[in-house]
């Protein structure tokens, strides 16, 4: 793991919470980014070496919609940077953490990713991250 790449939160409303975060971070947010795939509709913020990536539901199938509907808004997942991102869920298997996707899956801002299951990790829900090849 080489870095946290970014901090998702769950928002109800994107546009609102892009406001939120813009007076918070003191700087706007440099993309939006829908990731039909997820469900989800994502806005990035650079801060320093990592982001923070708002996440609103498109549908309410979205793992963030039923996060939210379950638990609300807040933080949802961490992400961290990877130089090799097979092999990192390969390592992972052989600790015995389960994988909820073995094979590295499109996400956003260029990236190829993969989640851990948030049980393993004391409840806190890890994506893994790399550039797209
Ligand atoms: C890829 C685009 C973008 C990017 O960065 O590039 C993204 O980050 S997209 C982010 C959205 N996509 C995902 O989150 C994919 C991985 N998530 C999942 O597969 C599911 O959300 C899963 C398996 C974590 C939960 O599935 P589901 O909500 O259908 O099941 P449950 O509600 O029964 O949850 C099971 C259990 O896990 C707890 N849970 C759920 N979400 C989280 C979370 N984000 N952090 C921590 N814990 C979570 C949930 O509360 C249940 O626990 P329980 O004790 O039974 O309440
Ligand atoms: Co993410």
């Amino acid at each position: 793991m080489n870095k946290i790449e970014h901090i998702g939160i769950a928002v109800k409303d994107l546009e609102a919470a892009n406001r939120t975060y813009k007076a918070v971070l003191g700087s706007k947010n440099y993309k939006t980014e829908t990731v039909e795939s997820e469900g989800v509709i994502t806005s990035f913020f650079k801060i320093g070496e990592s982001k923070i990536e708002l996440l609103a539901g498109t549908n309410a199938n979205s793992p963030v919609s039923k996060f939210i509907e379950k638990r609300g808004e807040g933080i949802h997942h961490i992400a961290f940077h990877v130089s090799d991102i097979k092999a990192e869920i390969e390592r992972l298997k052989e600790e015995g953490f389960r994988l909820l996707n073995e094979t590295p899956k499109p996400g956003a801002d260029y990236k190829q990713v993969a989640f851990m299951h948030p049980k393993d990790a004391n409840g806190v829900l890890i994506e893994l991250c790399q550039e797209k090849e």
